[in-house]
């Protein structure tokens, strides 16, 4: 039986270097860039795009990506509720680690639930969680289906499949949403370049 959240008599200790000494040091301040959308929206892509950025600029960053965690972190966990909700909970907590550490933490994670994004959000100093909302259709996500993983859900080969018979949950108020314009998608360097000048806006580029 799993005994998760069952800690008792445990107390924080509080350490000398805090948060703000860290941030002096990077000279930027930490946050999570959460990245939302189907699979095949370009979470990926974006996320590294931001981080190059980021990182062109002098800025110290962290890419925690869905599918790369389920490799280590998260490789005891499934696609059913229940093991998404677990994901996310594990993501939105180490996250909050890096953002602690002065860094830009960017996470790209289906993440489908309102209820999971939002309990991240709440583990947050208000306006240091900024959600992304990769605002890609369906169609868009199936026809590029990169890893093959549509045509295996059509087929009835995966079952509960985001966007196919699993649902996916749009956020109600984003900071930020990624969409077609024309029916065309923009190009990475764009896409990130509009996270970025959000980031430069709200400060975080500074200490
Ligand atoms: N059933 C099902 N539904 C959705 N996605 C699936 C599924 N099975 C495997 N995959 C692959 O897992 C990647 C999504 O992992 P995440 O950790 O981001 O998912 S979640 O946030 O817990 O919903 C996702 O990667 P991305 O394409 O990068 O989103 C898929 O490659
Ligand atoms: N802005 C974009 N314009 C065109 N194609 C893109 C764009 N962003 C991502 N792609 C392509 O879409 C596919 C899925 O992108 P990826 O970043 O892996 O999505 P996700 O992480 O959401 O699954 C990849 O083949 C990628 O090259």
């Amino acid at each position: 039986m799993s005994s998760l959240g069952n800690s008792t008599n445990i107390f924080w200790h509080e350490c000398p270097v805090g948060k703000p000494d860290k941030q002096k040091l990077l000279q930027q301040k930490g946050c999570v860039v959460w990245i939302t959308g189907l699979s095949g929206s370009g979470k990926s892509t974006l996320a590294c795009s931001i981080g190059r950025e980021l990182h062109s600029r002098g800025k110290l960053s962290y890419v925690l990506d869905g599918d790369n965690l389920r490799h280590g972190l998260n490789k005891d966990l499934g696609f059913k509720a229940e093991d998404r909700a677990e994901n996310i909970r594990r993501v939105g907590e180490v996250a909050k680690l890096f953002a602690d550490a002065g860094l830009i933490c960017i996470a790209s994670l289906i993440s489908p639930y309102r209820r999971d994004r939002d309990a991240c959000r709440s583990l947050l100093p208000v306006a240091s969680f900024i959600e992304v909302f990769m605002n890609m259709p369906l169609e868009v996500c199936e026809k590029r289906d990169a890893k093959g993983l549509y045509k295996l859900a059509r087929e009835g080969k995966i079952k509960g499949f985001t966007g196919i018979d699993d649902p996916y949950e749009p956020p109600l108020n984003c900071e930020i949403e990624i969409q077609q314009h024309h029916g065309i998608c923009p190009a990475p360097n764009v896409m990130a370049g509009q996270v970025v000048s959000y980031l430069e806006e709200k400060g975080f580029l500074h200490a």
